[in-house]
């Protein structure tokens, strides 16, 4: 710095001074004033400083106070007289800012430098004029002032007094003098301003909804243009002018309006979202599964209702004797809990329900409370098997948190097995096994005498959780088995009881040709014959609509509209008269229901054979009697049409046959050559018994084909005039079938 400042220094004062002259000189250049301050000039006079830097140094605090400015050099003691003697202004006393060792010169420059041009009549003398000196620095070039705090800190001043200088800068930083303001506008960089203003908002129009354009018009009042100025540049003509006017201050208020309501919109959106925001927050804070919680009361809301059976006793399930029995003793327990626990007697907890669909499990379940006329809560296990966390097993919570408030009752939870079923760690169900831990837990969490008693059902039994069966939970296992014959004929007579029937049906007739069928098929079987009768305008069913619709259920609906030409009508009329003929004088085959040649589902005909009772046994001759009676389709095809023109239509005939041919060589023992023994796997075995095997099915097919042969050739007659009437009149029952035999006529229908 002292070197930079020798440049200036006409006296030659030693660069190496601890003067802070060097530093502060450069202070005297200013723009305003280019006349250089000749140090040596002013050294000579003694300039105590006025007002004005009094103030500065006077803080605010200490206003009150008077301070004298003493110098305690004698030599500047006349002059300071000089200047301190008619002022009523307060004084500074350099003693008390810690500066009385300060050279009357030296504070002299130090005023010059913090107010440059104040003692300019004292610089008159000046022997140099210069036009323009460069600045010391960067700063003072670019302000046109000096950067006095980095000034007064970097100079020797602050070096021996720092607190003092430091104060000093604090207090000059409020003194308004200095406050320069930088950001002074130009023409340029103000119509930059508008223009991006302009900009901003053409974009914003396009894209930006009102509220938002509400949100960037705000205080852009003072950048419009003035309506003078507008009608200036727009060339309005006078006469347009005062139109041109109330227009824009339509248009202005109208703006005011929409901005008005923008910003209102917008204060609503606000205040909604921090209201939601302050909702959600109270609701993470008292309870972090809100959602989840919510979800579940309303999902179990109805699942916990309970539903009083009063209506559903034992006697609406049919056809499942022993399974009632085997209940009744809960209905007695039910109703009087008391009789059972003062005996000491326990009864199981849970009860299993085990058997196909539609057998009646859920009715059964229903009428033990109905029995009882206790509650009963119904649930799904579908409806436990959640994707969330903890859904499920809260369900299963309230589930029997409700039933133990309402005891005695009965919980029936339906498809056990998907909620308590083994595959339960599967990724599909990921909380299942919660689920299946709180169904265990709510059943090991009551006694035995609390009244509650929860049935389950299931299709698949062995699907169960092991945990789930053992004692203390399911502990009753109870079969609900497909109705046999009896129980079949009981049910079809309750659900014909329902609807009106002709007095000739016979329900047995129905239930002899309803093998397998469930309760819920029956009652089915029931409502379609009864539809067909009503579409067909009779008033009441008959025998035909039940076997149509047994018909439909078993091989799928008529096909009335296919249009079968004679021939194939005529072969499918001798195939089926084939069957027939067999099945009529075979001794053990079953005796006939019915023969058609209606088409339905994918046969173009059938016969339909009834056993007198469900079978349990069947014999060989039983047996041999059904391969003959498949063979005799394709034995008349041949015999009467020749070889050439037999047709694709007995191949399920043959796989029928092939079947019971291959059961009796390798599962009944019945084939002298192979003997008392069963061959499962066929594939694993040599192949030589393979082959014996082959062999013995193959010689039964073939003699059942020659039996059959014999029997069609030895009854052509009879053969021909069933086909024909089958042409004539499509299908025939088992009473028509007979007359055609017996060589009779048959009423004309
Ligand atoms: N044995 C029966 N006696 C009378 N009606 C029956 C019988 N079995 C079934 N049904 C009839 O079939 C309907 C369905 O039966 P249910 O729902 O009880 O069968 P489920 O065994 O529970 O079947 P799933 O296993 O499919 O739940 C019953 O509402 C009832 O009308
Ligand atoms: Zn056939």
């Amino acid at each position: 710095m002292c070197a930079a400042a020798s440049r200036n220094q006409p006296d030659k004062k030693p660069a190496s001074c601890l003067s802070f002259r060097s530093s502060l000189r450069p202070s005297a250049s200013t723009h305003q004033n280019r006349h250089f301050l000749n140090t040596s000039g002013l050294a000579q006079r003694v300039t105590v400083p006025l007002s004005h830097l009094i103030n500065a140094f006077h803080s605010p605090k200490s206003s009150s106070v008077s301070l004298s400015a003493s110098i305690s050099q004698s030599q500047h003691r006349e002059a300071a007289a000089e200047h301190e003697a008619p002022s009523t202004e307060p004084v500074l006393n350099l003693k008390d800012l810690g500066l009385s060792e300060l050279k009357v010169r030296q504070l002299d420059e130090l005023v010059d430098s913090l107010l440059p041009g104040f003692c300019t009549r004292n610089r008159v003398s000046s022997r140099w004029h210069t036009s323009y000196i460069s600045a010391q620095s960067f700063f003072e070039n670019k302000h046109g002032f000096l950067d006095i705090f980095s000034t007064l800190r970097s100079s020797c001043l602050y070096r021996q007094h720092p607190k003092t200088v430091q104060s000093i800068c604090a207090d000059l930083q409020r003194w308004p003098v200095f406050i320069q303001s930088r950001g002074f506008k130009t023409l340029k960089s103000r119509t930059r301003r508008l223009q991006s203003t302009s900009e901003r908002f053409t974009e914003t129009q396009h894209v930006a909804p009102s509220f938002v354009k509400g949100f960037l018009l705000r205080d852009r009042g003072s950048d419009v243009e003035s309506l003078d100025k507008l009608m200036k540049t727009k060339n309005i003509p006078e006469a347009h002018q005062d139109a041109f006017k109330t227009g824009f201050a339509e248009g202005f208020l109208k703006a005011q309006a929409l901005t008005q309501k923008t910003n209102d919109s917008l204060r609503r959106t606000r205040l909604f979202l921090l209201v939601l925001l302050l909702l959600g927050i109270y609701g993470l804070l008292k309870n972090p599964f809100l959602s989840v919680r919510f979800r579940t009361t309303t999902g179990l809301d109805s699942a916990v209702d309970p539903v009083q059976m009063k209506n559903v006793t034992f006697e609406h399930v049919k056809g499942v004797e022993e399974a009632k029995q085997e209940l009744q003793e809960v209905v007695e327990f039910l109703k009087n809990p008391q009789k059972f626990t003062v005996l000491g007697g326990k009864l199981p907890k849970g009860i299993l329900l085990v058997g196909p669909p539609g057998t009646g499990k859920t009715l059964l379940a229903r009428a033990v409370a109905g029995e009882a006329d206790v509650p009963f809560y119904y649930a799904s296990g579908s409806e436990f098997d959640e994707m969330f966390v903890g859904v499920g097993a809260s369900r299963i919570r309230n589930l029997f948190r409700e039933a133990k408030a309402n005891a005695p009752c009965v919980i029936f939870i339906d498809e056990l097995d998907s909620v308590g079923g083994k595959r339960i760690e599967s990724p599909m169900h990921p909380y299942s096994r919660q689920t299946i831990n709180q169904l265990l837990a709510e059943m090991d969490g009551f006694k035995p005498n609390e009244g509650v008693i929860i049935i389950g059902a299931t299709n698949f039994p062995e699907a169960l959780d092991n945990a789930l069966i053992r004692p203390g939970r399911f502990d009753m296992q109870v079969t609900v088995p497909r109705p046999d014959v009896k129980g079949r004929t009981e049910i079809l007579k309750w659900y014909l009881n329902k609807i009106k029937f002709d007095q000739s049906v016979d329900p047995e007739i129905i239930a002899r040709g309803t093998v397998g069928f469930s309760g819920a098929e029956l009652e089915n079987l029931v409502n379609q014959a009864a539809l067909k009768a009503a579409v067909d305008g009779k008033d009441m069913v008959t025998m035909k609509e039940l076997e149509f619709s047994k018909d439909k259920i078993l091989m799928g609906p008529e096909r009335r509209s296919v249009e079968i030409d004679n021939k194939n009508k005529t072969i499918t009329a001798y195939h089926e008269s084939g069957h027939a003929i067999i099945a009529y004088y075979t001794k053990d085959a079953m005796p006939i229901n019915k023969a058609t040649i209606m088409p339905r589902g994918p046969t173009l005909g059938h016969v339909s054979l009834l056993p007198e009772n469900d079978r349990w046994n069947e014999t060989r001759s039983q047996l041999l009697a059904q391969m003959d009676v498949s063979m005799g389709g394709r034995v008349a095809e041949e015999l009467i049409f020749g070889t050439d023109h037999i047709t694709t239509g007995a191949s399920s005939d043959f796989d029928n046959a092939t079947k019971i041919a291959k059961r009796m060589v390798t599962r009944f023992g019945m084939s002298e050559k192979l003997g008392v023994m069963t061959y499962s796997d066929t594939g694993k075995l040599s192949p030589e018994t393979q082959s014996a095997i082959e062999q013995e099915i193959r010689i039964l097919l073939r003699d059942s084909y020659e039996r059959a042969k014999n029997i069609l050739k030895t009854h052509a007659k009879e053969h021909k005039n069933l086909a024909e009437a089958l042409l004539t009149y499509e299908t025939l029952d088992a009473k028509e079938i007979q007359i055609v035999l017996e060589g009779k006529k048959l009423e004309v229908r």
